[in-house]
């Protein structure tokens, strides 16, 4: 009889991405699930995840194999180390706790043997992990899946899952074939339910450069003007007066900064990726629809940094990079985290 080591695997966030991933490891059959929650975690304790995915049909009650609301302390709960730690929290690095300090109880800064995968949109994402971890094998998670969490506990996804995993490069690592092996190994163990789509996809940098020409432009669009994105492409003039001009500026931010070309017809797919009549709402509308924070910085701040470093102008994104911005300013103000001085009437 044949032995098959069982994984196990951490997933911390489970909304949106977070619970498909988890179902998808969790059915294959070779891991064990632990999903951290926050908000949701009441009511999944009590019911479950109520799925209703393209994917992989309507599910009543899912639970993985464990259901918490803390990160485990794996030295003080004595837990061995995790296999894989997924994270598919939003990454938002100015509102605290950091993605590292939420990390890190499971994940000691010396670890060697959990590899890191960051099932997350966005540019730079994996640069504090590789000060914080220098040892540890960072996986990107670049995802195309449409899926939203219109309540608590229950998961909508209306567009399928396609998932690239890849090894983010790490200078402190000797040789990179221990990452690449634990990439694909990720691959197989996520797609081994046959229910997805998950390929091992070396070009990370790539890959993350041409799904900005679409997160950098359309979703801060699209959250700013309160219009999915069909019906940014339907109203006057915003397709060629707002979202062209964003996508040609991450274009050349791709070439200039890292040497990526995308290919010429890289706006057009983009901007047709999602067929019109789904009125897609990119996670960026969904978050200021529930008064959440925008993962603006990673999704906008970094390539547009990038680009201007390497001298390419940006008007468009910059424009967009300040809205988002003072999106954000108002939902910390909303939550009581700036003061400001109380109106008052002008003095005569
Ligand atoms: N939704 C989509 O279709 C797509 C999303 N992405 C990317 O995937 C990533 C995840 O997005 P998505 O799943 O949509 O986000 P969601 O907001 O739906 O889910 C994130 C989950 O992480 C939880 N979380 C956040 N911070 C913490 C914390 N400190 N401790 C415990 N749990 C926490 C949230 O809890 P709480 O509810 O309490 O905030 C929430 O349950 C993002 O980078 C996004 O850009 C990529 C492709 C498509
Ligand atoms: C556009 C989409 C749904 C791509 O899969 C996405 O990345 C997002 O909503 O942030």
């Amino acid at each position: 009889m044949s032995y098959v080591e069982r994984k196990s695997v951490l997933v911390i966030g489970g909304g949106s991405v977070g619970t498909i991933a988890a179902l998808n490891l969790q059915s294959g059959g070779s891991t064990d699930v632990t999903l951290v929650l926050r908000s949701n975690y009441n009511a999944v304790k009590e019911n479950g995840f109520h799925i209703d995915s393209c994917d992989h049909g309507t599910i009543e009650g899912w639970r993985p194999s464990i259901v918490r609301n803390t990160v485990p302390n794996i030295i003080e709960e004595n837990i061995k180390p995790y296999d894989y730690i997924v994270l598919s929290t939003k990454n938002i690095p100015d509102i605290p706790p950091t993605v590292v300090d939420l990390v890190q109880p499971a994940l000691p800064s010396t670890n060697t043997h959990t590899t890191l995968v960051l099932i997350q949109n966005g540019l730079n994402i994996e640069k504090p992990f590789l000060e914080s971890h220098p040892k540890t094998i960072v996986l990107s998670g670049v995802s195309l899946i449409g899926s939203a969490e219109p309540s608590p506990g229950k998961i909508v996804q209306d567009d399928r899952d396609r998932l690239m995993i890849g090894p983010f490069a790490n200078p402190n690592l000797s040789t990179s074939s221990a990452a690449d092996d634990a990439a694909r190994e990720f691959v197989e163990l996520y797609g081994k339910a046959g229910k997805t789509d998950c390929k091992f996809s070396p070009n990370v940098l790539h890959d993350r450069w041409r799904k900005l020409v679409y997160n950098a432009c359309l979703n801060p669009i699209c959250a700013i003007t309160g219009l999915d994105t069909g019906r940014i492409r339907l109203a006057d003039g915003a397709v060629d007066g707002l979202v062209r001009p964003a996508m040609r500026e991450i274009v050349e931010a791709a070439r200039k900064s890292a040497g990526v070309e995308l290919g010429d017809d890289v706006v057009d797919f983009m901007l047709e990726i999602d067929e019109l009549w789904l009125y897609l709402s990119p996670s960026m509308l969904a978050d200021v629809r529930k008064g959440s924070f925008l993962e603006f910085e990673n999704l906008l701040g970094e390539p547009l940094k990038e680009g201007k470093k390497a001298g390419v102008a940006m008007p468009t994104l910059e424009v967009l990079y300040q809205i988002a911005k003072a999106v954000q300013w108002r939902t910390k103000e909303q939550r009581g985290l700036v003061q400001i001085p109380p109106k008052r009437k002008t003095e005569k």
